[in-house]
């Protein structure tokens, strides 16, 4: 019986799918087990190992139909084209179709022995009364063959795309009496995998699929933008690398579509048109694409990267997943994504095709506390489905949390991935940053902590995105926006506007007082012997012991943030004006030594200082 499974699964992979082999053995026990039948399954495989043939050779095999739920409208048109190519009957039943073509499904489901093999539905379809109707109507003449959940973790709010959909799924399977589940995901931690388990009531013993999440054609490192010169050099140069273009190339003569191409995921709208014109100034073709912009253009820019008239795509995470792209050769992060689970599933979009492809994480201390301060945000909305507000803003901040550890602490990338999904460390054979040259790492992240920066103070500001100056528009273009259950349309209104800038400025504002307070803290004002100050020491009068518990280190910090704050506002005022731009280092500086020496010479006591610079800044930041 095993053999005459195995010699089908073979013919039919060969026949159908027009592959000579499994990717994996992984990928054929999965398959044959599903065909084999009687069991409940769960899949995780990394980005690109195959999950969906487990599903559909078997669904092929079988005389009646499989319902597959999906999370996006576009990820099943992606899956329907793929498998009309092959002649597969597939269809859906969404909300995006009209009565036509919903009539023409249903009269299809209806026939005492219906063509379709797949149905794709959203899980909100799923709970429909109709659907609930087609169910029972299939389930009484026995062709219901499997119930297939991709994107699994979407059922968990401890995964990093939780979907309240999903949860409903659970109720909805009892309509299945017998009827075999297939879940499968790219990305479980053990808590995720034991809520997909739950939710979907998976039935023990349950067959698991899993494979490490290690992908040792990837090389992963991160880039402190803080000790660049010029980032958005480093991203031309990091582009062109991955890309196997000579870096003094004539970059008019390259043929982009032969190099393979990259995806620059960035959080606002705003950073990927700055990211996508910075680059093609530098003469890398590079386009935007995110939630803002109207659908067919989207759609040309999504046409234009898959077909190689474009290199590299600046978007924001609205873009990718079930994109099906052999030879991205990079995935670069301008910008902090918002878990360890997101991260991996990102850059995980380089090389499919399993060829070296490079993975680069750019990061700053502010954009680490903005995510931060954003997850706070999100999660301060109680939820419907048990879950307390700060039980999932600890959740969420702990994936976080982890990801931070992995930039910030100088150590094997691969491993640190691998620890967040529980794996064993991987053999990572040079294939990150630490790993091939650990001095460096050290170097760098020890004069992150030192608070080093790149050589040129002012071309640091040059070398800031609009976000990290301003307003932090972030894109939630992911499932439409409703990534949380609340369904946002694709553009703006002013309510969201207004609120993300009060958002914002109640952060810079938090922040600014946080890191005040945390300043005096970490000196503990008077238990320390007052430190003469060094000989680079900007400060007026900087030896002055006239307030008291005031330290030299701490005045300058208050320095250094009032020349931070006018530098933001010189360089937003004169963004437009090289010239004057350029002296803002030199301005900057000047004002802050003065306006700080002010403020010491205005007030007797520590708090009182601290306090008055505290509003200084505020005020500058207005
Ligand atoms: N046995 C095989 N031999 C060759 N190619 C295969 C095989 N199985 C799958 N593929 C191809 O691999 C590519 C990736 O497959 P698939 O889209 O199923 O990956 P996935 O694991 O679902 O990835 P993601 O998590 O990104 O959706 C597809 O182009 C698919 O046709």
């Amino acid at each position: 019986m095993d053999d005459r499974i195995s010699d089908q699964c073979s013919e039919l992979l060969k026949s159908v799918f027009g592959h000579d082999e499994f990717r994996s053995d992984l990928q054929r026990n999965a398959v044959e087990a599903a065909v084999r039948g009687g069991v409940d399954i769960f899949v995780s495989m990394p980005t690109g190992a195959g999950k969906s043939l487990c599903y559909q050779l078997p669904a092929v095999a079988k005389r009646g139909i499989t319902f597959v739920i999906s999370p996006l409208i576009a990820l099943m048109q992606d899956q329907l084209e793929h498998l009309q190519a092959l002649n597969i009957p597939a269809n859906t039943l969404n909300s995006k179709m009209s009565a036509e073509e919903r009539k023409a499904v249903m009269y299809d489901l209806n026939r005492e022995r219906p063509h379709t093999k797949l149905l794709y539905i959203t899980p909100e379809q799923a709970a429909t009364s109709g659907f609930i109707s087609i169910t029972e109507m299939l389930m009484k003449k026995k062709l219901v063959e499997f119930f297939v959940v991709d994107e699994a973790h979407c059922v968990s709010q401890w995964g990093h795309d939780f979907r309240p959909d999903y949860l409903k799924l659970g109720t909805y399977r009892k309509k299945l009496l017998g009827v075999p589940c297939i879940a499968l995901t790219a990305t479980a931690t053990p808590h995720v995998v034991g809520d997909i388990k739950n939710s979907l009531k998976l039935k023990a013993p349950v067959a698991s699929f899993k494979a490490t999440c290690f992908r040792p054609n990837l090389f992963y490192d991160v880039v402190f933008k803080d000790l660049l010169n010029d980032p958005y050099e480093d991203l031309r140069r990091f582009s062109l690398k991955s890309l196997d273009v000579d870096l003094k190339a004539d970059l008019k003569e390259v043929d982009w579509n032969t190099k393979g191409c990259g995806i620059v995921y960035c959080r606002t709208r705003e950073s990927c048109g700055e990211v996508a014109s910075r680059l093609t100034s530098k003469g890398v073709p590079a386009k935007p694409y995110h939630a803002g912009l109207n659908a067919s253009l989207r759609t040309e820019t999504q046409t234009d990267w898959m077909e190689g008239r474009v290199a590299v795509i600046a978007a924001t995470i609205s873009f990718g997943m079930g994109v099906d792209k052999a030879n991205v050769r990079f995935v670069a992060h301008w910008t902090l994504p918002k878990s360890m689970a997101g991260y991996y599933q990102e850059s995980g979009r380089a090389g499919r095709d399993g060829r070296r492809s490079f993975c680069r994480l750019y990061y700053t201390k502010d954009d680490r506390n903005t995510v931060a301060f954003l997850l706070r945000k999100e999660n301060i909305r109680p939820s419907k489905e048990g879950a307390s507000a700060e039980a999932r803003t600890k959740a969420a901040l702990q994936s976080f949390e982890c990801l931070v550890t992995m930039v910030e602490t100088p150590q094997c990338r691969h491993a640190a991935i691998a620890r967040y999904f529980c794996d064993d460390p991987p053999f990572c054979s040079k294939s990150c940053d630490f790993c091939s040259n650990p001095k460096k790492a050290l170097l760098d992240a020890d004069n992150i902590q030192k608070g080093v920066y790149g050589s040129m103070h002012a071309k640091r500001y040059q070398g800031k995105t609009a976000m990290e100056r301003d307003n932090g528009d972030v894109d939630e273009g992911l499932y439409g926006g409703g990534k949380r259950g609340t369904k946002r349309s694709d553009d703006d209104d002013d309510g969201n506007r207004r609120q993300r800038q009060e958002a914002n400025e109640e952060r810079e504002k938090r922040q600014r007082h946080n890191e005040i307070a945390k300043e005096f803290k970490k000196r503990k004002i008077g238990e320390e012997p007052f430190e003469e100050a060094g000989p680079d020491c900007l400060l007026r009068d900087a030896n002055s012991r006239r307030v008291p518990k005031l330290m030299v280190k701490t005045r300058e910090h208050c320095m250094q943030m009032l020349e931070t704050a006018m530098a933001d506002n010189f360089s937003k005022f004169y963004a437009g004006d090289f010239e004057k731009y350029n002296l803002c280092e030199v301005h900057c500086r000047a004002c802050a030594i003065e306006e700080e020496y002010s403020i010491f010479q205005h007030n007797r006591f520590a708090n009182l200082y601290r306090t008055s610079v505290f509003k200084k800044v505020t005020a500058i930041k207005k």
